[in-house]
């Protein structure tokens, strides 16, 4: 069994049993389900720099980045220095996140913020609306093409935008449809953890102009930004190369600034 079968294995697991512990009627209670959300895409199509920050401790292909930083200043951190989203990981087990830091990340900024979790059952849109998302990701090679557009459009009926991630051409052609807002490509191989930047530019030209493209995972540098952005992209979600740091917010910051 490759890395991510035994994610999605592990997360049908735990999402049956979060389903028998709150009921999805509790979810919807929350005092954030009704809050007037932000759009990532919107501020993506109006960005000059469209970084997508995230909090990010471990990771499987990496093990550990950085379990000192606070979600609270690293979301702050990330707001001054003027990024067009947050994705917050909310994953335990292989990233050691949480819907907490999710709450708290909620609590801490009005930028845009991003569940990043291995979906794969509506009742996860609803956490993602009651702890403070504004977008969630789906995720091509986990999903079918009827999961894709059953998820999108509940997701659009809870106001979220919707980022829908792929690798290669075949995941691109089943899931195309109007209910993504924006379509990532993920430069990362999830099942052998190789990373190539290529893979952005490969895929960029199959990806219809109605969406807003966004590359994904191993965007260590502005020259990494400076080839992408001819291909199109107007979204770069970086992980790593903040969390590496003492203060990820500062990195983040400086690397906005060079940007411009
Ligand atoms: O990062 C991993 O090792 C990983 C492994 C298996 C599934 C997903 C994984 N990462 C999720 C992401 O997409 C990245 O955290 C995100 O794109 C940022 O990547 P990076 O800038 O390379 O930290």
């Amino acid at each position: 069994m490759n890395i991510l079968d035994k994610i999605v294995a592990d997360k049908r697991k735990e999402v049956d049993l979060r389903k028998s512990l709150i009921p999805m009627s509790q979810l919807e209670q929350s005092v954030l389900f009704d809050r007037q959300t932000f759009s990532l895409a919107n501020k993506l199509r109006n960005s000059q720099t469209g970084i997508i920050a995230e909090h990010k401790r471990r990771s499987p292909s990496k093990s550990v980045i950085n379990q000192n930083l606070n979600v609270f200043d690293v979301a702050k951190g990330y707001e001054d220095a003027g990024v067009c989203g947050m994705s917050v990981l909310t994953d335990g087990k292989y990233f050691g996140g949480s819907l907490d830091d999710l709450l708290t990340a909620r609590a801490s900024c009005n930028v845009p913020l991003l569940r990043k979790e291995f979906i794969i059952d509506e009742y996860q849109l609803l956490e993602a609306k009651a702890y403070g998302a504004d977008v969630i990701l789906l995720i091509a090679a986990i999903l079918t093409r009827n999961e894709i557009k059953q998820f999108s459009e509940f997701a659009k009926s809870l106001n979220l935008d919707v980022l829908l991630e792929v690798h290669n051409e075949e995941e691109l052609h089943k899931s195309i449809m109007p209910s993504l807002d924006m379509l990532g490509v993920n430069n990362r191989n999830l099942k052998t953890f190789d990373v190539s930047l290529e893979t952005s530019k490969r895929l960029s030209t199959l990806i219809p102009t109605d969406f807003v493209k966004v590359s994904e995972s191993g965007i260590s540098n502005i020259e990494a930004i400076k080839e992408l952005q001819p291909y199109g992209y107007q979204g770069f979600l970086i992980g790593e190369n903040f969390m590496k740091t003492d203060d990820a917010g500062e990195s983040a910051k400086q690397f906005i600034k060079s940007l411009l």
